[in-house]
């Protein structure tokens, strides 16, 4: 199938590189050079395991293009996905001004096509934006109507980044939020060969189910680590506890997502369950549990940052400022906030982070921090053994790079360890775990 992406981020550039790879012919489409230029180049504009060699392979064989052109990437393409950013306003609501612009866009390139053009939101929204935001834009920008002139649908996207391409091919669910047949044919198509439960429902309904699922991972981290930091502070050792609930059958738990540690962060959970919020407060649904779920996300963070006070160092080494490991995605990092915090209370930092190296960044990135985050970035270290070296207390916020690094930490220096990682020294007195 021919396939026009809008917006060449996370979630796009991975979409297009698996449906390349699937011999579908694609073309990204992004009005950010940062993120055109690289893939033109058969380059990855985000770091992604995986994604490298796929995009290079895909731009090789020719089956993945890049262009800022809405009306080119339309006039070559019978289905467009849309992919663009649903950040928060200032208030928590959901800010739909970039998913507006692209359905005009695209609404005025269709206007003149002939072959029915099926346009799909991948962005999370909440429920009604397609109807009351996407179609009415799509409308007036093409003089067609939805359903007749051109197709519509709404399909959830349920990666993580990190582990997204894994994930494109095992989402764990497919839903297709459906209004017109050829649409539901085409995105039919498109997932037949992948071997999971798929749900067809409205659209109203899969956008719904997006928010419900991302809702239901932060419920799950905070009352884990709100257990984590009542049973720790009671002497036990939280993960067994709650790997021990987890293993109760009548409760059918998985494991994901329950097993104490830091804040959560990133570009989704927190930003969604404050558009969540914000559509509760509207509709007068109060929503106390989503609510709390915030906040005890923010306890956490000042859990963590209290620690470090309370040592009374002031060469303070942090390692991990993503929201997760293997990802450059600084979004709403919980380990930016302690950073920035601490930074701010005048503590010396030496930060590392395998994925946030100044010399490696790709231009997006760069940009990213050069302008949300000046201050952190002259803090920022090439290598793990540096932080260790010049630091007074290490702080682990990405267990991945620790793992092989711990044993290089002198005895008598403090670890406060965010994430729990493995081998470490959980019986030493110099030792502290947020919340086991
Ligand atoms: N990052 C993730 O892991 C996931 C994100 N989502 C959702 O997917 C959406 C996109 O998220 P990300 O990829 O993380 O965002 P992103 O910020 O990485 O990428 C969005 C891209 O859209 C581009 N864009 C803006 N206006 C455009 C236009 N008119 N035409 C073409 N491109 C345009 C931007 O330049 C940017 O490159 C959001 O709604 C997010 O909530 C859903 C599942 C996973
Ligand atoms: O809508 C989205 O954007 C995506 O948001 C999350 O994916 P993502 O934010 O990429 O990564 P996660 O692995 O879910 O991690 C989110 C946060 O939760 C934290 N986390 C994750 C897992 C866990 O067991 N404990 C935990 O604290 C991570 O450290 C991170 O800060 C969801 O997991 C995806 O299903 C969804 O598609």
């Amino acid at each position: 199938m021919k396939i026009s992406i809008f917006g060449a981020g996370y979630v796009g550039a991975v979409s297009a590189a698996c449906l390349a790879q699937e011999g579908h012919h694609v073309v990204a489409v992004d009005p950010d050079p940062n993120k055109i230029r690289p893939l033109l180049a058969g380059e990855s504009p985000i770091i992604e395991p995986g994604l490298p060699d796929l995009i290079r392979a895909a731009v090789t064989s020719g089956r993945l293009k890049a262009t800022s052109d809405a009306g080119a990437a339309i006039a070559e393409s019978e289905l467009s996905l849309i992919c663009v950013g649903t950040p928060s306003r200032s208030d928590g609501s959901l800010n739909t001004e970039y998913l507006k612009r692209v359905s005009e866009e695209i609404g005025a390139a269709i206007r003149t096509k002939n072959v029915f053009h099926s346009i799909v939101v991948r962005s999370t929204c909440l429920p009604g934006t397609t109807d009351e935001i996407v179609v009415p834009a799509l409308e007036a920008a093409s003089g067609l109507k939805a359903g007749e002139g051109f197709g519509i649908a709404y399909l959830p996207e349920f990666l993580r980044e990190s582990t997204a391409i894994k994930d494109y091919y095992d989402p764990g669910v497919i839903v297709f939020g459906y209004r017109d047949g050829t649409t539901l044919e085409r995105l039919q198509e498109i997932h037949e060969h992948l071997a999971r439960p798929k749900f067809i429902v409205d659209i109203r309904t899969a956008e719904g189910i997006k928010y419900a699922n991302n809702a239901w991972h932060a419920v799950k981290i905070s009352f884990s680590n709100e257990m984590g930091n009542v049973l720790s502070t009671a002497g036990i050792d939280s993960h067994i506890a709650l790997n021990i609930l987890c293993s109760d059958d009548r409760l059918n738990i998985s494991r994901a997502y329950l097993m104490p540690g830091f804040a959560f962060g990133g570009s989704c959970l927190p930003k969604d369950l404050r558009a969540l919020i914000s559509l509760s407060r509207r509709q007068g649904t109060p929503a106390p549990l989503l609510e709390a779920t915030l906040s005890a996300n923010e306890a956490q963070i000042n859990r963590a940052y209290n620690m470090i006070v309370e040592r009374g160092q002031r060469r303070i080494g942090i390692v991990g400022l993503s929201f997760k490991p293997d990802t450059d995605d600084l979004r709403e990092s919980p380990l930016v906030e302690l950073a920035e915090r601490l930074y701010g209370r005048g503590y010396e930092l030496n930060i590392y982070d395998p994925n946030i190296r100044l010399a490696r960044l790709t231009g997006a990135n760069a940009s990213f921090i050069k302008a949300r985050l000046p201050h952190l970035a002259g803090l920022l270290k090439e290598d793990i053994d540096t932080v260790i070296s010049e630091s007074d207390v290490i702080v682990v916020g990405n267990r991945a790079e620790m793992n092989g690094s711990i044993r290089k930490v002198a005895p008598t220096t403090p670890i406060i360890d965010l994430v729990r990682v493995e081998g470490s020294r959980r019986t030493q007195g110099n030792y502290h775990g947020i919340c086991w």
